[in-house]
């Protein structure tokens, strides 16, 4: 029995012009991975291939970069200082905001661990980086564990108050909304209880503590689940495809790379959420109805990520 049709995308895809190059649908960049979990930012990596981005970048440590390159011919890496660990090196950090010039989204935290230089990382991507962003697994922990909101932050420069006397007079800190300029949070339950404090079995009360979070500071937040709901400050929209098969390692690494890829090509938080969210859980499907809820994985959500897309054109 074939599975019913899947009901439509809430965000209508954008046509491609008969000009178009590779730098009209966005050059994005994919941070994470650490010896151990390089698998997760390729697969982010990947999904941002195949959700069209004209040009995708891993930036991973140093000593991952072979494998992370090994998997997909197209990606281009970038090599980061690592430490002993195989994790970002504290110097990593340094010159992660040179990197990303011309860049026109990122996507951080899948398999990046939460050594002292993804700590560091996150404060920069958060602070110094103004393009459309997704915070993703160990980037939310990160956030969870510097204290992101209690920062006294200046909205105008985007700079800790302590690091600049003019800011001193600002009026406004991290709670004004808008404060971290366009960035999407992809939390599962339990990275989600790290940030708001709600427990993971408190689905409601998480899906509210997700909407005050945007109410304060302007992100757009993905509570994922079965079903996925997508949050901003004042609207929620429930998604409607996935399914249980799709509670496997590595699919949220996949949904990080699409979303990202939607805000290079220059959609907006909410709607780049939204699409998002539909066509990972619609590539689910897909995977669930050629390979099984038991046996599919998250390569096969990847690979099926073009069929996804081929229905919306
Ligand atoms: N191939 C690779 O390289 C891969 C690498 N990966 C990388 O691994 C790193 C760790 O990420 P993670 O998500 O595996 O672990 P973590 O953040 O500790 O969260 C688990 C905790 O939250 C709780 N929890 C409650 N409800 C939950 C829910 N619905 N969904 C999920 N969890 C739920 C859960 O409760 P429990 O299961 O114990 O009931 C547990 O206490 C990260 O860098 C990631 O990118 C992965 O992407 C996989 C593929
Ligand atoms: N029961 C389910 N029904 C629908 N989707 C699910 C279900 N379980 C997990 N998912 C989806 O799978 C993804 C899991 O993300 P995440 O926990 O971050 O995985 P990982 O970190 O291993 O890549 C999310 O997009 C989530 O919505
Ligand atoms: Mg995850």
């Amino acid at each position: 029995m074939s599975p019913a049709l899947p009901s439509s995308a809430p965000v209508k895809l954008r046509s491609r012009a008969s000009d178009s190059h590779k730098g009209s649908f966005g050059r994005v960049m994919l941070i994470g991975g650490s010896r151990g979990m390089a698998g997760s930012i390729s697969l982010s990596s990947i999904a941002a291939l195949k959700s069209g981005s004209g040009l995708v970048s891993a930036a991973v440590p140093d000593g991952c970069l072979e494998t992370v390159a090994s998997f997909h011919p197209a990606i281009m890496t970038r090599p980061m200082a690592d430490d002993s660990r195989g994790r970002f090196a504290f110097e990593a950090a340094a010159c992660i905001v040179d990197e990303l010039a011309g860049v026109d989204a990122v996507g951080i935290g899948p398999g990046m661990t939460t050594a002292p230089g993804s700590l560091r990382m996150t404060e920069r991507l958060l602070h110094q980086v103004h393009v459309p962003r997704v915070f993703d697994a160990d980037a939310l922990n990160a956030l969870s564990i510097i204290g992101w909101r209690e920062q006294p932050v200046s909205c105008r420069t985007g700079k800790r108050r302590d690091e600049s006397e003019s800011d001193q007079q600002e009026s406004g800190g991290p709670e004004a909304a808008g404060c971290f300029g366009p960035l999407v949070l992809t939390p599962h339950p339990g990275e989600l209880q790290r940030l708001v404090g709600v427990p993971a079995g408190e689905r409601q009360q998480q899906i509210e503590a997700s909407q005050e979070l945007c109410r304060q500071t302007g992100v757009v937040v993905v509570v994922k689940g079965g079903p996925t709901v997508v949050v901003s400050a004042d609207d929620k929209y429930v998604n409607t495809t996935g399914n249980p098969g799709m509670a496997t390692g590595g699919s949220g690494d996949v949904l990080t790379g699409v979303i990202t890829s939607l805000l290079g090509q220059g959609y907006s938080c909410w709607d780049a959420a939204r699409l998002g969210v539909w066509v990972h859980g619609h590539a689910g499907d897909l995977a669930r109805q050629e390979h099984g809820i038991v046996s599919m994985t998250a390569l096969e959500i990847l690979q099926s990520l073009p069929a996804a897309w081929s229905g919306l054109t």
